[in-house]
């Protein structure tokens, strides 16, 4: 019998699925990592919420795990590069508390503009602080959502219910879907000049971590009141709490922190400051909702197989799985390339396949195309729910299979359509398994997508390689791949080369003021 532990306070309804469906289930919660480290061989599955920390550490001790189970959104507190490498899948739940965190989002909004917790605690103390206490309305009030996936779009609605304008800052929202949701698309910076309270909703990727920045906060509007229920990490807090204290922003409530648990910061004790202590998600029914979802998904893995909602593993059947497996892993490699050059937002996607390609079933080749193309934005999407969300964000996809013989036995194309037109990539599987590019935007380029890589569009002239090698050799870059593809001689050129060691921004820096360098840009993907 499968043996799943729940390590963090969960509702009872898991430990109860987890029974019916014929999983042994231990109740062990607030163990310390050395504790945790020391129990873990013995289970086959781990249920957790946000306060275990499911480090590679955790996971190099856990000899027999097979599934790790997130009952809530945020994967923040699993590794899951760790995972995947130990065949570890791991799952989340992306919807059952996005209600729940929305209202908390909307209930911060109310409390900080009518600053309800220090007017109840002088209450409370006897002060009767009749005239200490003038608000504002919310009413034909602005309010900037940066984030408009899930919670962001529900907080959306309720915004809209109460009258307020909405200003929305979110690269994968496209004009069609801000207008469905009745909000009207920005840039950051005019959200930042426009909105009278803003509220985060983004996952903490390497493009969101300090969104609101010392220096973003100070292109604010004055007397801006900010609320944060997503993660810590999206506001740096230091400069949060100058911008507090001089008046640039009015009020400040965090449901999420930097350090978690936060228990001392310099924002504690801050005028107009107020806090909860990760409480978003905490309401019966979204508890409910979670603890039913994970245990149900975990369950029908460990005891028939099924996947549903996994981050790191597609959802497929027995005889299908060894035959596609190389094409997605080809597809999400040009999703994540697409994704991570697009730039605009992206309004439409094109999945053509010909050649052995073009036999194959075309629907968790786009799933993964799609996962890599939404992972660029937040690292909750996985293959089952990429489509959807798709789907929900109004993208334009499309599968086009090729009857005709091309130049490669099996080929893979995905364009992005955006406001600045078309742009594609295609791939293809050498020796049958291995995923390679071979044109990037019109340009014949052929490159293995992994780790860590440098993409560089020059203008094509003698000795611009030499350069390039110089500056990357000063800077301690070494070079591990290195492919190049031009239009024509002297025209436009691009490089693409996998780089081992950290690529500073002063680095990039660097390469752009090289004669000839038009676009440098870092690019990851999964190995
Ligand atoms: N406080 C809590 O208890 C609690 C509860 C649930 C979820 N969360 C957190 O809330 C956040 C949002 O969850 P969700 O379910 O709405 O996720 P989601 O994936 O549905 O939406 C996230 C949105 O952020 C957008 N985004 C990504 N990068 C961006 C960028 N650089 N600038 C602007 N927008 C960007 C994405 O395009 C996406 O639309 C997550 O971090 C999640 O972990 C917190
Ligand atoms: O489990 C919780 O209480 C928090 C969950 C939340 O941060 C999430 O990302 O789903």
């Amino acid at each position: 019998m499968p043996k799943v532990l729940i390590s963090d306070k969960m509702d009872p309804n898991a430990a109860a699925i987890f029974r019916e469906r014929g999983v042994e289930v231990d109740e062990i919660t607030g163990k310390t990592p050395d504790e945790l480290k020391a129990i873990i061989g013995q289970y086959d599955g781990l249920a957790i919420r946000s306060s275990t920390k499911v480090t590679k550490d955790i996971l190099d001790a856990a000899t027999n795990l097979k599934v790790v189970g997130r009952a809530g959104i945020g994967v923040d507190n699993v590794d899951i590069p760790a995972a995947s490498a130990k065949g570890v899948v791991v799952m989340n739940t992306p919807f059952g508390n996005s209600i729940t965190t929305a209202e908390h989002a909307i209930a911060l909004m109310f409390a900080l503009a009518r600053q309800l917790p220090e007017a109840n605690a002088q209450t409370q103390q006897g002060l009767w602080p009749k005239n200490g206490f003038m608000g504002v309305e919310v009413t034909g009030k602005t309010l900037g959502l940066i984030g408009a996936g899930n919670i962001g779009s529900i907080v959306a609605s309720r915004a809209l219910g109460l009258k307020m304008k909405v200003v929305a800052f979110d690269p994968f929202l496209t004009p069609e879907r801000a207008v469905e949701m009745g909000v009207e698309k920005a840039d950051l910076d005019t959200l930042l000049a426009k909105a009278d309270f803003i509220t985060l909703h983004t996952p903490l990727t390497d493009q969101t971590r300090n969104i609101l920045s010392r220096e973003n906060l100070a292109k604010t509007k004055k007397g801006v009141r900010i609320i944060n229920c997503a993660r810590g990490g999206l506001i740096d807090e230091a400069a949060l709490k100058d911008a507090l204290d001089s008046g640039q922003v009015a009020g400040a409530a965090l449901d999420v922190f930097e350090t978690e648990p936060a228990k001392a910061s310099p924002l504690f004790g801050t005028p107009n400051f107020i806090c909860t202590p990760h409480l978003g998600a905490s309401t019966n029914e979204a508890q409910v909702n979670v603890a039913l979802q994970v245990a149900e998904q975990m369950a029908d893995f460990l005891v028939s197989g099924g996947v549903t909602n996994a981050l790191n593993m597609p959802s497929l059947s027995a005889e299908e799985a060894p035959k596609l497996k190389p094409y997605m892993a080809l597809a999400e490699k040009l999703g994540s390339l697409v994704g991570q050059l697009g730039g605009d937002a992206i309004t439409g996607v094109a999945v053509e396949v010909e050649g052995h390609a073009a036999e194959l079933n075309p629907k968790p080749i786009t799933a993964a195309v799609l996962a890599g193309l939404m992972r660029v934005y937040s690292d909750t999407v996985n293959m089952v729910n990429a489509p959807f969300l798709a789907k929900e964000r109004g993208l334009d996809v499309r599968e086009v299979r090729h009857d005709r013989e091309g130049d490669y036995q099996t080929l893979l194309r995905v364009t992005i359509t955006t406001a600045n037109g078309d742009k594609s990539v295609a791939g293809t599987l050498f020796g049958h398994a291995q995923p390679r590019l071979v044109e990037l935007f019109g340009i014949k380029v052929e490159a293995d997508l992994d780790g860590t890589m440098l993409y560089i569009v020059n203008q094509d002239a003698p000795g611009f390689i030499g350069r390039l090698g110089s500056t990357l050799g000063e800077a301690q870059v070494n070079i591990g791949t290195f492919h190049l593809g031009r239009r024509n001689q002297g025209g436009e050129a691009v490089l693409l080369l996998s780089v081992d060691g950290t690529v500073t921004q002063q680095v990039l820096d660097a390469i752009c003021k090289l004669t000839g360098v038009k676009t440098v840009k870092l690019l990851r993907f999964a190995a």
